[in-house]
Parts: C-alpha cells; structure tokens; sequence
C-alpha cells in the first residue's frame, strides 16, 4: 500500500486514492450523471423539434406523435438515470468515508506516545471527522452540483453551434473568460478559507478540552473562565467565517452580473437572426432555453465551487496535521524480540526530549535477569524517561539500550511491548466492562485466567460488590472505581500478561495503608521470577529489593543494595532519613 503521509499536502490525490478503490461504482456514477445531463440538455432539443414540428400545422400528421416520443423518452431517461445514479452513490460515498476513517484511525494510533504530548486528542479526532465529513461533501457536490452544470454547459454549447456556430463560439469565449476570473478570486481567497478551517478545529479542541475535564474546571471554579475563553475561540472562528463567506459571495455577485449580461446578449442575437429568417421559431426557442439553462448552469457551477473550495480547505488543513509521519517506525530488519530472562541494559545512553531537555548523559546501567530495582531520585531526575526509553517511546540521541543483547531499536515495537508489563503512575481505563478492561493484556485470555488474575491482584473483593461484578462498564477513563481499586485493575493486567520484564511505575501510590499491605503481597508475588524495575517514592515499598539506583543530573549516582546505600552518606541515605523525619510525627500523633 502506498505511504499515507505522501498526501498531507496534496488533497486532490487524497481524494483520488479512495475514489480507485472504488472504480467501477465511480464509473457507473459518473456515466449516469452525464448521461441524465446529456439527456436534460437533449430535452431542449426535443421541445425545439416540437415547436418546429407544430409550427409545420395540419402538414405535420404523425411527425407530431414522433416528437412528442422523443421527449417523453428524453424527460423519462433523465429521471431514471439520476435515480440509478443517486443509489449507487448512497452506498459508495458511504463506503468511502468509512475506508477513510479506518486509515486515519490506524495512522494516527500507530505514532508513539511522545507524539500525544504535544497534541490535544480532540483536535485529532475532530480532524479525523472532519476530513471523512469533507470528503463526503466533496464528492456529493462534485456530482450533483459540479459536474452536471459543466456537462450542460458544454452540451447547450453543442446545441446551440447548430444554430450559430458564431453564437457558440461567443458563449464558449466568454464562458472560459468568467471560468478563470472565478478561479483566480478564488484561489486569492484560499488563507482565508483556510484561517476558518483552524479556528474551527480549534472551538472542537476547546470544547472537548473542557468536556473532558468537567471535574477540574468545577472543582477550582473556573466555569466561568471556561465560558469566556469558550466564548472567545467561538468569536475567532465567526469572524474567520464570516470573512471567509463574504468573499465567497463577491465572487457570487460578479459571476450572476457577468452570466445575464452574456445571456441576453446572446438572446438578442439570436432574435436578429430570426428577423433575418436564419433561424426558426424552434431555434430560438433553442438558444433562449439553453441561454437560460447555461445562466443557471454557471450560477450552480459558481455556488458549488466555492463551496467545494471550502471543504477542500478544510480537507487540506485536517491531512496536513493528521498525515505526519510516524516518528518510531519499526526498523527495516527489525525482527521479533526473543526473551530470554529480561535482562536490561543501558549501555552509554544519551537523551533529550524533542524541545532539546537534555535528560541523561552517558546514562550507564545494567540489571540482570530476575533482579528487582527501584529507580529513586528526587523530581525530575528522570526516572519516567528512563521507563519511557526502555519502551521505546521516543529514540535515544546516542548508546544504546538492550533487553537480553537485542537492541530496542532493532526489534519490533509490538514484541518489545509483548516482554514488559507496566504497572503506570496514571491508570488508564476504558469506558469497557471490568473483564475487557482487565483481558485488554492478553486478549486471548479465558474467563477463568480473567478472574485468577484478578483474584491474584486483590480485585475479588470489590469487584464482587460490584453491580454487574466483572461484567460491568467503568464510566469514561474509569471513574466509576477508585484510585486504588483502578491500580489492582492494573496489578491484575500485569498478572494476567505474565511478561518476563516487570515495570512498576509508583504501583502503590494510591493506596491507604491496609490496601498497601494486601496489594504488596500481591506484588511480591508478581514480581517472584522476573526482572523489576520500580520507580518509587516512598522508600519504604522497595527496602526488600535487590537494589537501589538514585538517578540525578542526567545519570546514575548512587547504585547499591539497599543496606550498602544506607550506611553510605548519600542521596539515598539522606532520603530515608527526611522520610522518617516526616513520618515520625504522623506516627506519634497516631
Ligand atoms: N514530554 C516531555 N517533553 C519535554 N520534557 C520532558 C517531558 N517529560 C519530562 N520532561 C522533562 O524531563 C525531565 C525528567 O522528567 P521525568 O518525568 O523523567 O522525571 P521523574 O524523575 O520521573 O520525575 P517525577 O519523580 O516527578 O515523576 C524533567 O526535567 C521533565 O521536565
């Protein structure tokens, strides 16, 4: 398949790569479009061979009968043909669309997660829906309102060179003249199609910002704020629509002057020829319908270009920002990661984030297989980096980092993910039943290894309590549960996965202190035959591990098992005691 970010500048091709995927219903549109057009303008004909038939009197005899059959087939083919045209198109520009929505739903969920950072996901996704609604308007006004006038327009033209090919000519002349005219004041008006394309991303964003976030804005009471920087966003995209608008309708203003001036001009010539006798009374018939069909023709033609050059702005902004390339692709030769024990290594690591934070310099550090490390230091150190680097979610600037001697960078990303459980900071959940939510680690997963999971990961008890017990649906990001009970649906993940490579991100964080012992022994039993690596802030959850490694301006500065680091004067040492220090008071008051 061809690389989808090859079209974030060219929405013509864009549209172009659906339109194949689809060949023969697009054919089968199109012929009948022009074949119903060819037969509207031929009804005009068929009115003018009447007219010349009756003007013949008694002498016409069954000629009349003839003429009038020739227009009801022309009228009754006209009908039928759209019909057939506006069928197939229902289920095509349907199809359409949601070929285009899965595409960009793929391409946008296979960036990493650094990528999210910097972007709100309602500014994404309303991109997403407003290319697929662009796209479908598009071709909706390509058909019925695009091509259909230009198709009339050069068939009247047809017609009327049977008359006067003097006449034709005019209206051939004068109609490519107001072609490029409008297309000249319509490309001048692209920014300002464009500046409404962003504002009105930008109110989507906004809106769902906050819809999100309804908690937060109510609990600091920033309702208000929120209104009247709503109220300034909607301000912005009026006023860039409204400009956007007012130049489509100049354009609208000089097309409808330039197009009656031609027709009656051409109406008038037509006349002088009928006064000199080179023309019938059918053919002016002729000229004065198709000069009026070629005045509406154009005016449609007008209104439906503009309005496509509208969506086509809209289109081109939402594939420029949704078609970026994937910055963590797989590597060429990347092969499967193979486990063999989850031992890890940084080996002369150099970070920074992309805004250029330096964050580890020559970072040097190696675990064994089935060794169990807490990663401490204070804020800001580095530690979530470091979890974040060993998963791959943004690219080291130099060294390299190694699960069993594989190179992270070298391996596929989904086998990298398949060694190591996480147990996050941030428990994400969805708006799934709890048992979806807890199979999300292995989805092949049965019932039975579900609920051991969860039994394992001390979840039996308030999952019991729960309305619809596993089966029930945690509302949006899993509010429904508390902080607690959302980190043992994440233990129970871990459980259920079984990765070799074990990452507890503060995994006892939200807990009161009778859920921290049970969960603790959960843990313990987690992490007994895999590698572990803790970032933590209470001291007290990783005395029982192996090893401690303080991490500090850019690397690691202390390294050791706990009692070793303890009778060091050190960062670690010095920690332990400010945490006694804090705790002592709370434990006397007790
Ligand atoms: N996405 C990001 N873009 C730019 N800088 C970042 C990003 N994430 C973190 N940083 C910066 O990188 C440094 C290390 O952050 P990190 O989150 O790894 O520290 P940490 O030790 O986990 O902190 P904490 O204990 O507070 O969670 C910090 O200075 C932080 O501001």
């Amino acid at each position: 398949m061809d690389d989808i970010c090859s079209y974030a500048n060219r929405p013509f091709g864009f549209m172009v790569r659906y339109v194949r995927r689809n060949p023969l219903a697009h054919g089968f549109i199109l012929a009948c479009v022009i074949g119903a057009v060819a037969c509207s303008v031929g009804t005009q004909y068929g009115v003018k061979n009447l007219v010349d038939t009756l003007s013949q009197g008694a002498n016409a005899g069954t000629a009349v009968w003839i003429a009038f059959a020739v227009l009801f087939l022309l009228i009754a083919a006209d009908n039928l043909l759209w019909r057939a045209a506006s069928y197939v198109a229902s289920g095509t520009f349907v199809r359409v669309t949601g070929a285009l929505r899965k595409d960009l739903f793929r391409h946008l969920t296979g960036h990493s997660p650094g990528f999210f950072i910097d972007r709100a996901p309602a500014s994404l996704t309303s991109r997403v829906t407003a290319t697929s609604n662009a796209l479908f308007t598009i071709e909706n006004m390509l058909v019925w309102n695009v091509i259909p006038p230009c198709a009339a327009t050069i068939g009247a033209v047809v017609l009327v060179a049977t008359v006067s090919w003097q006449i034709a000519l005019v209206l051939l002349g004068a109609g490519a003249v107001v072609m490029i005219a409008m297309y000249r004041i319509m490309k001048a008006g692209q920014p300002l199609h464009h500046e409404f394309a962003d504002k009105a991303a930008r109110v989507d964003g906004e809106m769902v910002d906050v819809i999100s976030n309804m908690s937060l804005v109510n609990s600091f009471g920033g309702l208000r704020r929120e209104h009247r920087r709503f109220d300034v966003a909607v301000a912005r995209e009026m006023t860039a629509r409204k400009r956007s608008l007012m130049h489509l309708e100049r354009l609208r203003l000089l097309h409808a002057l330039t197009t009656l001036l031609l027709t009656f001009g051409i109406l008038g010539w037509a006349l002088k020829l009928w006064q000199s006798g080179a023309a019938t009374t059918g053919e002016v018939v002729l000229v004065c319908t198709l000069g009026i069909s070629v005045l509406s023709a154009t005016r449609d033609l007008a209104i439906a270009l503009v309005d496509v050059t509208q969506h086509i702005a809209r289109l081109s902004e939402a594939l420029t920002n949704l078609l970026v390339p994937h910055q963590m692709r797989d590597h060429p030769q990347a092969e499967s990661l193979r486990p063999a024990g989850a031992t890890v290594e940084f080996d002369s690591v150099d970070f920074s984030y992309p805004d250029g934070r330096k964050v580890f310099d020559d970072l040097n550090l190696r675990i064994p297989s089935g060794q169990r490390v807490a990663l401490i230091g204070r804020s800001g150190g580095g530690k979530s980096t470091l979890i974040a680097l060993l998963q791959r979610f943004y690219e080291v600037e130099n060294g390299r980092i190694t699960i069993d001697d594989q190179d992270v960078s070298r391996v596929t990303q989904h086998s990298l993910r398949n060694v190591i459980a996480v147990v996050p900071q941030d428990i994400s959940l969805f708006h799934r039943t709890v048992r979806e939510n807890i199979r999300y680690a292995a989805p092949q997963a049965t019932d039975r290894d579900v609920w051991d999971a969860a039994v394992a990961a001390r979840c039996d008890g308030f999952i019991r309590e729960l309305p619809q017990g596993l089966d029930t649906v945690l509302g949006t990001r899993g509010v429904k549960l508390s902080g607690g009970q959302r980190q043992r649906i994440a233990i129970a993940r871990a459980f259920l996965k079984d990765a070799p490579l074990l990452v507890l991100d503060e995994a006892t964080s939200a807990l009161d202190v009778q859920s921290e012992e049970e969960i603790r022994r959960a843990l313990r039993e987690l992490m007994d035959g895999r590698t572990v690596i803790s970032v933590a802030h209470r001291l007290s959850t990783v005395r029982n591990f192996d090893r401690i490694v303080v991490l500090q301006s850019g690397g690691v500065v202390e390294d050791g098992a706990p009692e070793d680091l303890l009778r060091r004067r050190g960062v670690y040492q010095g920690m332990v005691h400010g945490e006694i220090a804090r705790l002592m008071p709370a434990a006397q008051a007790a």
